[in-house]
Formats: structure tokens, C-alpha cells, sequence
């Protein structure tokens, strides 16, 4: 227990000073959006919250149109949710899933990543590692409605949940791409798919920038279930109460166990990623790779 109560202190210190700002500013977050038994909820333009105080569960419902591209705002606003609902005794289990059709997330947003100074991209690429690090960890059990594309950044956010539950829809695809945007997933994107589907998989997958179709998905190991649209939030619900029935301690200590190793890497060479990072995206190359990828994106429209 001692280890789980100093994981979430380690944590919890993490929480870097533009969140503290975000959290102490009037309107950010609003007043409880539903919760009744004296459970405080609450909600933020990006990331609804919908309490089922009964259960022990709250669902977190991405809204970040059109595509929920992971913003500094979002992310901020994202690891607000999590650590209240981790500091609520009420809740034990979070559910994942997206509020904009067709779209889990597109990953990263690449207008953080293009056009900005190093001083940006040092604060964006530690926004991302924090939401890495305390989603990987988080002490309640968090599991994936993945109701839409999963690109990059979406999929290695399904990545640090215990469980997900994919949509079977041709429309969509789940992987981490980077490689397509003439870009390399860090080692810890790639540590978290290796602990997913192990190394060979992830070796190919990473190199060719796989996004896996759901059958795909699932025969890989990607995901843990590929279920009809209309039954992705029931199958995460019962999901949700299987994971809820084993003794909370004992999960916890053993998501760690599984968990700490990874993690640890990040937290002892955190600064020299945020280094790497801003040293790679500032490379006038890759700049004009990403600047193309996005001017792809908005000419595909007509
Ligand atoms: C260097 C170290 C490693 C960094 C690791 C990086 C990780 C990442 O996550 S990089 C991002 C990877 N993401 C993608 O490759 C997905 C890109 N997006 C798409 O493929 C599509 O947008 C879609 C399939 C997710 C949705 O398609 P659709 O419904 O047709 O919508 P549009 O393509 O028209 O997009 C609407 C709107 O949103 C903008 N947009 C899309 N993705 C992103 C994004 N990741 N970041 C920022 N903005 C994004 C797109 O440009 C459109 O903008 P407007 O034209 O201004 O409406």
C-alpha cells in the first residue's frame, strides 16, 4: 500500500504549474454537472464528466472539436478531471470514450508541434508526458471506449488504460503512425506498445506506422475487444465491473508492479526527452514534414 500512497504522491508533485494556474481560474471549471449522494462533479469546455456515483464509476467524455486533437488546453484540462476523480473516494473506475462521432482522438495536436518557439514545445512535450505518466499510473482502474479513429497520441492514450474496447467500424483504425508523419514515436510510446503486443509487433507496427483496422486490432492485441458501435459503452460498463469486483488494494499494487519499471525510465530521463524532443521538432526538416502533413489534412477537404 505504502508503494500505491507514494506512487500517487509522485505523482500528484508532478502536476506542473500551468495545471496548478488552469485549475485556480475562475470559469475553466464549472460547478457540479450531475452527481447526486454529496458527490461533487464538475465539468471544463474540452472534457465532460458524467458521475454514476452508484457504481463507483464516472464516464470522461473528450469534447475538443472537430477532432479532439490533443491540445496543451485539452491536456491540462484532461488531467484535471483525472486527478479529481482520483481524489474522490467515490469513484474507483474511469471510462474513456469520445463525445465527437467517428473520432477517439487524432492524436498530438500538430499546431503545438509547428510554427512555435522551443519554449512551447518544451511546455507542450511536458504536458504529454504528464498525461502519459499519470494516466499509465492512475490508482483507479481506466478503460477505453474507443469509438472512433485512434491515430498517434489517441492510441497511446487508449495505451495507458487497462482495458480497451474498440468500435467495429471499417472507419476505424487504431496505431501509433508517427513514422507516416516522418516522425519517431519516444521510447516510451514505443515501451507502451511493446508491453501491448510485444516487441516483434510493435517493431513492425512502429516501423511502418501501422493503424490497424479493428479485426486487426484485436488479432494483434492492440485492443481487448472488438464489439458493435451501439454495444462499445454497455461492453466497457461490464468490463468495468469485473475489473471493480477484485479487492482495489491488490489490483492497485499489481498495476504498479506491472507498470513502475516503464514509467521509471521516463521519470529518471524526463528532462533529456523534453531536450530530444525540442532538439528533433525544431529541425527545419521536420518542421516542413509536419507543416505538409498538415497542409495534406486541410487540402483533403477540396
Ligand atoms: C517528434 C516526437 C514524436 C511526436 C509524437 C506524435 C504523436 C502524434 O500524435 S502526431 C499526430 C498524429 N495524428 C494524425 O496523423 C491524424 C491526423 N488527422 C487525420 O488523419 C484526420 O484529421 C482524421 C482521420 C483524424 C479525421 O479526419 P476528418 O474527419 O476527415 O477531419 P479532417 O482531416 O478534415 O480534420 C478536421 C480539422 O482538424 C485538423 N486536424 C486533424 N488532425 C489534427 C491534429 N492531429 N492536430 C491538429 N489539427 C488536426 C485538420 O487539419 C482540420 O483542420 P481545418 O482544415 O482547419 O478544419
Amino acid at each position: 500500500m505504502a508503494l500505491a500512497v507514494g506512487m500517487r504522491v509522485l505523482t500528484r508533485a508532478l502536476l506542473r504549474p500551468w495545471a496548478r494556474g488552469l485549475r485556480a481560474a475562475p470559469g475553466r471549471t464549472g460547478p457540479a454537472a450531475g452527481g447526486g449522494d454529496g458527490v461533487r462533479c464538475f465539468r471544463s469546455p474540452r472534457v465532460l464528466v458524467e458521475p454514476d456515483p452508484a457504481a463507483g464509476v464516472a464516464v470522461v467524455k473528450m469534447r475538443n472539436p472537430p477532432v479532439n486533437s490533443l491540445s496543451l488546453e485539452f491536456l491540462t484540462e484532461l488531467l484535471i478531471s483525472l486527478e479529481k476523480l482520483e481524489n474522490d473516494k467515490t469513484f474507483h473506475g474511469i471510462i474513456i470514450t469520445s463525445d465527437c462521432p467517428g473520432i477517439f482522438s487524432a492524436g498530438l495536436d500538430l499546431t503545438e508541434m509547428c510554427g512555435r518557439d522551443p519554449e512551447h514545445y518544451a511546455e507542450y512535450w511536458k504536458a504529454v508526458q504528464e498525461m502519459w505518466l499519470r494516466f499509465y499510473l492512475s490508482n483507479l482502474v481506466v478503460i477505453a471506449a474507443i469509438n472512433g479513429i485512434s491515430p498517434a497520441g489517441g492510441c497511446l492514450l487508449s495505451l495507458t488504460c487497462d482495458y480497451r474496447v474498440l468500435a467495429n467500424n471499417p472507419k476505424y483504425a487504431i496505431g501509433l503512425n508517427e513514422t507516416l508523419l516522418g516522425i519517431v514515436a519516444p521510447f516510451w510510446f514505443k515501451d507502451t506498445l511493446v508491453n501491448t503486443i510485444g516487441h516483434r509487433s510493435a517493431e513492425r507496427a512502429l516501423q511502418l506506422g501501422l493503424l490497424f483496422p479493428p479485426a486487426e486490432a484485436l488479432r494483434v492485441g492492440v485492443v481487448d475487444q472488438v464489439v458493435p458501435e451501439d454495444q462499445v459503452q454497455s461492453t466497457a460498463r461490464s468490463v468495468m465491473a469485473q475489473w471493480l469486483d477484485i479487492p482495489d488494494h491488490a489490483r492497485q499494487l499489481t498495476k504498479i508492479l506491472m507498470r513502475k519499471p516503464t514509467a521509471d525510465r521516463l521519470l529518471t530521463e524526463r528532462d533529456a526527452d523534453i531536450e530530444n524532443f525540442v532538439r528533433f521538432i525544431c529541425k527545419d526538416s521536420i518542421q516542413k514534414s509536419l507543416h505538409a502533413y498538415l497542409e495534406k489534412l486541410k487540402q483533403k477537404k477540396g
